[in-house]
């Protein structure tokens, strides 16, 4: 690992770390009663509250600003769902003392959310736990994902293809360091990344069933989502 790819990996690992979901949220996953209706209130709170980090993190991946600037919202709007599960899933996999992970994923299972969008989106859940990610990992997985050139209305897909580049070839690098007993853990964290697109998918649906069912979402979500 070169000099400039340390000081990549830190500044990436930094931002990650720098923009976390505000502790009032987490707080009143744990305070709030358990209703359906809570539930899915506090869901749209989580999530509008890691739409919010996602753009803030993005706002520091190295080269992200010098992207064409309606490129930047192509990606952002392009990758906010699979950043999100990403972010959610690493959240959850942290078996964190606060309780917070089993409160979570509580709300999640009794918030109206279908049973056919439920149970992938646990197994993504488990299948980023058993990876015992480091932070490091985390963060570039995530920057990797956010860079995808093959987003609707991406227009220098070169430019993005390159930055991206950049980003799995650290990550590669760092897998050989960090996991050196296991060849393959680079290639199984790419794989992460399709079965996070077959999410992508399922999310439509949740969204277009809580949508038809009247349920409210905030502007942020409405706009990066397109609902
Ligand atoms: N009104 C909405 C509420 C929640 C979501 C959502 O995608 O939730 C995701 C965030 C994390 C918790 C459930 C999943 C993972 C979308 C619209």
């Amino acid at each position: 690992i070169t000099k400039e790819q340390r000081a990549l990996i830190k500044a990436i690992l930094d931002a990650y770390n720098r923009h976390q979901i505000p502790q009032d949220v987490t707080k009143k996953l744990l305070q709030e009663q358990y209703s359906a209706e809570e539930n899915f209130l506090l869901l749209t709170e989580v999530a509008t509250s890691q739409v919010q980090v996602l753009v803030e993190f993005t706002k520091n991946i190295p080269g992200f600003l010098s992207l064409d600037r309606e490129d930047q919202i192509a990606l952002l709007k392009g990758s906010a769902v699979e950043a999100m599960f990403l972010r959610s899933a690493q959240v959850l996999s942290e078996k964190k003392p606060s309780g917070y992970t089993e409160v979570l994923e509580e709300r999640i299972r009794k918030s109206g959310m279908s049973e056919e969008f439920m149970t992938p989106m646990f197994n993504f859940y488990k299948s980023i736990g058993e990876l015992h990610m480091t932070q490091e990992e985390q963060a570039l997985l995530t920057t990797i994902t956010i860079l995808t050139p093959d987003r609707p209305y991406v227009k220098s897909h070169e430019a993005v293809e390159r930055l991206q580049e950049t980003m799995l070839d650290v990550l590669r690098k760092l897998c050989v360091l960090q996991h050196p007993q296991e060849p393959q853990y680079f290639a199984r964290l790419l794989g992460r990344l399709t079965e996070l697109r077959t999410l992508h998918h399922y999310h439509v649906e949740m969204l277009t069933s809580w949508k038809t069912n009247d349920h409210k979402f905030t502007p942020l979500l409405c706009e990066i989502w397109d609902v």
